[in-house]
């Protein structure tokens, strides 16, 4: 098991979301920076589209990102050790929750200025699989004009929707519940890098 802070599971199960900025060390976000840009410089992102299956679609009022699947089996993931952190969080999620997470599905997503993405569930309705998202920021530096924020909504009391703006600044670490927590990223005013991933409790088809 991995020495999570413990306040971070509180928040999960209390809030479905929590967020630490310590738990990143600021090489591993250097070298996956380093490996996305390079990624993105050699013409591997592509336009991440909406919906579902035949339907999947470019839209960009929705969602602007563009974006570069990575296998986390593959090098130099396999061995680098955010992606061992992450086997292991699933692992300690799994014994805390019994949550049967079996994979972990990732993309690079870089926000052009001016983009971002509209209000939504990262679990879809007929593909329930999604269960934990986490994200990663990637950025070398963020401040609170450059807009980009994660918005996360929380269900409160007397149906009051709770907002938390949260942003993308260097190595901050979310990670939410891909069944409740409906998010959003506000349009950023500059370039936006982040790795985004999900546990899942299947084997995944990227796509
Ligand atoms: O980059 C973020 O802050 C969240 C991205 C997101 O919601 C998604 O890719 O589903
Ligand atoms: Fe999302």
């Amino acid at each position: 098991m991995i020495a999570l802070p413990d306040q971070l599971f509180t928040s999960l199960e209390t809030s479905g979301w929590a967020m630490s900025d310590a738990v990143i060390p600021v090489e591993w976000r250097h070298s996956l920076k380093e490996v996305s840009q390079t990624l993105f410089e050699a013409g591997q992102f592509h336009d991440a589209l909406i919906g579902q299956h035949a339907s999947r679609q470019k839209n960009t009022d929705i969602r602007g990102d563009s974006i570069c699947w990575v296998d986390p089996h593959l090098p130099p993931y396999v061995t680098h050790p955010f992606f061992l952190f992450l086997a292991d969080l699933r692992q300690t999620l799994n014994q805390t929750y019994f949550l049967g997470l079996r994979s972990e599905e990732l993309h690079f997503a870089r926000y052009g200025s001016g983009y971002g993405y509209k209000k939504h569930l990262d679990q879809h309705r007929n593909c329930p699989h999604r269960k934990i998202s986490v994200v990663l920021y990637l950025n070398d530096d963020w401040g609170t004009d450059d807009g980009g924020e994660l918005c996360l909504y929380e269900e409160g009391n007397a149906g009051l929707e709770r907002v938390t703006r949260l942003l993308p600044t260097p190595g901050r670490f979310v990670m939410f519940r891909s069944d409740q927590i409906w998010h959003e990223v506000l349009p950023t005013r500059k370039t936006r890098w982040s790795l985004t991933g999900w546990f899942r409790d299947d084997q995944p088809i990227a796509g």
